[in-house]
């Protein structure tokens, strides 16, 4: 299978989401990428591209999702928005996996004032080379945070 992804950030995410756009185009697991955006200098507040790509993933229209703003804590809570959807913020290599292999998240939030270029490169490559095991223990604790989301009040 080959992953199909979606990319955005806001101005301040800019760089580092198109050097990992650029690095995912010549990574053989990944069929296709799209690039939401925006450009360095546009002004595009973070929530709009992070629910524009949360819905894409939430629709099947892609497998997975980078967002990357200043802090990668905005564009997770925007995303988490979306029903379906799992965003974490991770800036370490052992959270991108759990991120995955416990929390099954489809979309990956990390902060260009917070970590390196050179490491968020590194775990936006690492964090396709998971996939979450629904036979694993973790799939019922996943399963109820959905239960949370079709029944808000329970
Ligand atoms: O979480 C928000 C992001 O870090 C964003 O890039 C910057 O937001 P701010 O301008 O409101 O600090």
């Amino acid at each position: 299978m080959g992953w199909r992804i979606v990319v955005g950030s806001d101005s301040a995410g800019a760089d580092y989401r198109l050097a990992i756009a650029r690095d995912y185009a010549s990574d053989a697991r990944v069929v296709s990428i799209v690039d939401l955006g925006v450009p360095p200098g546009d002004d595009t507040p973070y929530p709009h591209i992070a629910v524009q790509a949360a819905r894409m993933v939430a629709r099947g229209e892609a497998d997975r999702a980078v967002l990357i703003c200043g802090t990668g804590l905005g564009v997770a809570i925007a995303a988490n928005k979306v029903a379906g959807i799992r965003a974490v913020t991770a800036h370490d290599s052992y959270s991108v996996e759990r991120s995955v292999l416990s929390n099954n998240a489809q979309m990956l939030c990390m902060g260009q004032r917070v970590i390196g270029l050179e490491l968020a490169r590194r775990l936006a490559r690492e964090w396709l080379d998971y996939t979450f095991d629904p036979q694993s223990a973790s799939a019922p604790k996943v399963a109820a945070i959905s239960n949370y989301e079709h029944n808000p009040a329970v």
